[in-house]
């Protein structure tokens, strides 16, 4: 895909976007709220018919070509069209007989822990089943291309680790595989290639080891239950952004700074003033941190972690 433009109202919402998802590998794309990740998703899956630019999927066209691509494209949407009334098992029946290459609709029930649901109607699953349902429909057909919005979100912890390892088993078997997601951990286990947007354009995109080696600020993660007093922190480490992304967990930006030194800083500024400390540890938050910094450039001003990650407080930032 490349120089996607779209536009709703006049506003521009995705602005000269390139992206690549090499054939075998997953590609993360993540970004804040309204950074325009489901507008560009949604024109790689032909929903919706871009301003200017060149999408191509499989060498296809994804609106020209729609019925060609459809049965080699698995699209999970953040909200699913099932009939209200369904069951999971009707559906899954009724989708895989669309696809000459299916899954065992049985198979998928289990694998993707649906068995007790499978014949509740649709209406009454609880979000996180008819989020793994909506992941089964996109599976069924065994698509060469996978585009997952937001796959996990509403999944409790134990399936979305089951989750992850049925997209890494597809993506071992050759299906190439893009999503989105607030989650940084699941960029961080699932891609080979994570992309950044925000505000319609692409910041960066690279391995997920890339990204760290080139934007994470080295750091000092420290935990804690009390409140504290980033200002007053500051003051002791010479200057040191102090950032908190949670009500109990703080980011210090070593910069130039020695570690060292800001640990003995860090530990005795709580020691004098009082308050505990659950952990310290050095080498700043990966992909996490380096997100919050690719943002935070973007935007001029200090970002907002995205849901689900590190509860999206509002940080605050001191120099
Ligand atoms: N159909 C529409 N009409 C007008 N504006 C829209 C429409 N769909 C999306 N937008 C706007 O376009 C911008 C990008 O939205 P989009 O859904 O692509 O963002 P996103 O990165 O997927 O966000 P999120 O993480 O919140 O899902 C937002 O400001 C949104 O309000």
């Amino acid at each position: 895909m490349t120089g996607l433009v779209k536009a709703y109202d006049d506003r521009r919402v995705v602005d000269q976007v390139d992206l690549a998802v090499p054939v075998g590998q997953v590609v993360a794309l993540l970004g804040p709220n309204g950074a325009g990740k489901t507008t560009t998703v949604e024109c790689i899956e032909g929903f919706r018919r871009p301003d200017a630019g060149t999408v191509r999927v499989l060498g296809l066209d994804p609106v020209r070509d729609r019925n060609t691509l459809t049965p080699k494209l698995g699209v999970m949407l953040q909200e699913g069209g099932v009939w209200q009334a369904a069951t999971p098992r009707e559906v899954l029946r009724l989708f895989a007989r669309l696809h000459p290459d299916r899954w065992n609709p049985d198979d998928l029930i289990e694998r993707l822990a649906l068995g007790t649901v499978a014949g509740s109607k649709y209406r009454n699953l609880s979000g996180g089943e008819k989020q793994r349902l909506n992941l089964a429909l996109a599976l069924v057909g065994r698509p060469e291309v996978l585009i997952l919005d937001e796959p996990t979100t509403g999944m409790d912890p134990e399936v979305r680790q089951q989750t992850w390892e049925l997209i890494r088993g597809l993506r071992n078997e050759g299906t190439s595989v893009l999503l989105t997601t607030h989650f940084m951990q699941e960029a961080e286990v699932l891609a080979d290639q994570v992309a950044i947007m925000a505000r319609g354009r692409m910041l960066a995109e690279d391995s997920p080891a890339g990204l760290i080696a080139t934007h994470a600020p080295p750091g000092i993660v420290v935990t804690t239950p009390d409140r504290i007093d980033a200002e007053s922190l500051s003051d002791r480490l010479d200057g040191a952004l102090v950032l908190a992304d949670t009500a109990d967990r703080w980011l210090v930006d070593a910069g130039e700074r020695d570690p060292q030194s800001l640990l003995v800083g860090i530990t005795t500024w709580f020691a004098d003033n009082g308050r505990h400390l659950t952990s310290i540890a050095t080498g700043g938050e990966g992909l996490e941190a380096a997100y919050l910094e690719l943002t935070r450039q973007a935007f001029g001003e200090p970002a907002t972690l995205p849901d689900g990650a590190g509860g999206g407080m509002p940080l605050e930032a001191r120099r």
